[in-house]
């Protein structure tokens, strides 16, 4: 994760959205950490920091769809940093429009005149000032179809394409326009500590509104406030967690004094659910590959009580020299993965991905399947879970695994196969957004056969 090279909040709003915006473009950050570390770092106040997230997950989010607004206006190469700051004033033109026009116009000459050659500004002025004269073109112009979807949901169109040939045309385009929605906030009841009408009333007596989640049992829904600011949240009742994460460690089955494995665990959302699950008796150990992210886990189980749990770092492919084959009654692969799932939450993952990251991210997740083959006991049951809706990586490693483990069968989904929300084929899950206004996730569950 890269740091923002120079200091972004000068007090200016749109200016620090540029910063980050130009930011994700160069380096690849991302843009829900950048955000909150801006805001955390300069201590930005509420009144800015709406306005502040507004723009930069507006602008992303409508990339597309704004590029091809401004494209009539346009005529010779432009600097990125320019045409992200045309982007910027096109998304408050367009979509904000409670804020006068002329004072985005306005503001966007006073940034260009900072940040480039005396030239920027009147070119800037001039295309802004023709967009406010002629407004922009409108989305109807486009015929129906996989293009049009693309551009006016600014999804790259190889995407909607991939999309539609999986799931048919209708449902892409509804899934499209789904990533382009602000995702809900919801939180996990640690069960080992309070029951969910407790968490309820505790929540309520802080004046966050709540209501039940769609599926899991233990899920919250926050309709109104921060759960993430109350003695709630500070004394270990609840965890920030979208309700689709909450599923793989259902499907897990576990049960107090297992010993379980999570062999990619950070920050630790799923290890402490299962730590909760089994009431904190047990063993938890909890594998990351990346050493800095063990401290999340840490963190974690220590606010919520969970003293089961036993985080480490290291590579999960090579876990059999360290525990030896048959070590664990269950194990969870919530693998590293494509992220095509949580586009909400991070909308620079549609324009980032290729198909070839597709191809490397199910081979890893296979290896650590075959890891995860070696470890678990005869009865004991893997759970491989990922936050996407791509084909190559879930249905192409299940059907990779029971190819070369013909001694491994897939089981029913515990706990989840009865619900009505929950789209279950051949004992495979699949939640797109659009199915109860959570991530998109994949589930499946294996056990050795039995002899
Ligand atoms: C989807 S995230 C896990 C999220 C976590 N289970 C949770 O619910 O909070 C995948 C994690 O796998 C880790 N990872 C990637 N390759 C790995 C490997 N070879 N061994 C272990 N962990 C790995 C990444 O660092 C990342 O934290």
């Amino acid at each position: 994760m890269n740091r923002p090279k120079k200091k972004i909040w000068n007090g200016n709003v749109r200016d620090a959205a540029l910063s980050i915006l130009m930011e994700i473009n160069d380096n690849q950050a991302y843009s829900n950490l950048l955000l909150h570390r801006t805001i955390e770092k300069y201590g930005i106040e509420t009144k800015d920091r709406g306005l502040l997230t507004e723009l930069t997950y507006g602008t992303l989010q409508q990339r597309m769809t704004l590029d091809y607004y401004l494209e009539p206006f346009v005529r010779g190469k432009l600097d990125g940093w320019v045409r992200e700051l045309l982007r910027l004033s096109v998304y408050q033109i367009v979509y904000l429009t409670k804020i006068p026009p002329h004072a985005v116009v306005h503001e966007a000459v006073e940034i260009a005149k900072r940040r480039g050659h005396k030239r920027i500004a009147p070119t800037v002025n001039g295309i802004l000032r023709n967009v406010l004269r002629q407004g922009v073109r409108s989305l109807d112009e486009l015929e129906d179809g996989i293009a049009k979807t693309a551009i006016e949901t600014s999804h790259p169109e190889w995407l909607i394409k991939r999309w539609s040939a999986q799931f048919g045309e209708e449902e892409a385009a509804i899934m499209a326009h789904e990533n382009n929605a602000p995702p809900a906030m919801s939180v996990r009841v640690n069960t080992a500590k309070i029951t969910v009408d407790e968490a309820i009333a505790s929540l309520e007596s802080e004046g966050i509104e709540v209501r039940h989640g769609e599926v899991v049992p233990a899920c919250i829904v926050s309709v109104n406030g921060n759960p993430a600011n109350t003695e709630a949240y500070k004394k270990g009742y609840i965890t920030i967690q979208d309700e689709s994460s909450m599923l793989p460690v259902l499907a897990l089955n576990v049960s107090p004094g297992m010993k379980v494995l999570d062999m990619c665990a950070a920050p630790g959302g799923k290890t402490t659910h299962i730590a909760e699950l089994m009431n904190n008796e047990g063993e938890v150990f909890a594998h990351d590959i990346h050493e800095h992210k063990l401290a999340l886990i840490e963190a974690n189980a220590h606010r919520l009580g969970l003293s089961s749990i036993k985080p480490k770092s290291g590579d999960s492919r090579k876990l059999v020299e360290l525990y030896g084959p048959s070590s664990f009654d269950r194990i969870l692969v919530d693998a590293p993965c494509s992220g095509l799932g949580v586009i909400r939450r991070k909308p620079e993952i549609k324009y980032n991905k290729t198909e070839a990251d597709f191809i490397g991210l199910s081979n890893l997740q296979s290896q650590l399947l075959d890891t995860a083959c070696e470890l678990i006991k005869p009865d004991g049951v893997i759970v491989y879970s990922t936050c996407t809706m791509e084909y190559l990586e879930n249905y192409g490693v299940v059907k990779r695994f029971l190819k070369q483990h013909p001694d491994m069968e897939k089981i029913p989904l515990h706990q989840l196969k009865n619900h009505e929300k929950l789209a279950i084929s051949d004992d495979m899950l699949q939640v797109l957004p659009q199915h109860f206004g959570s991530d998109g996730f994949f589930v499946v569950a294996f056990k050795k056969k039995e002899s």
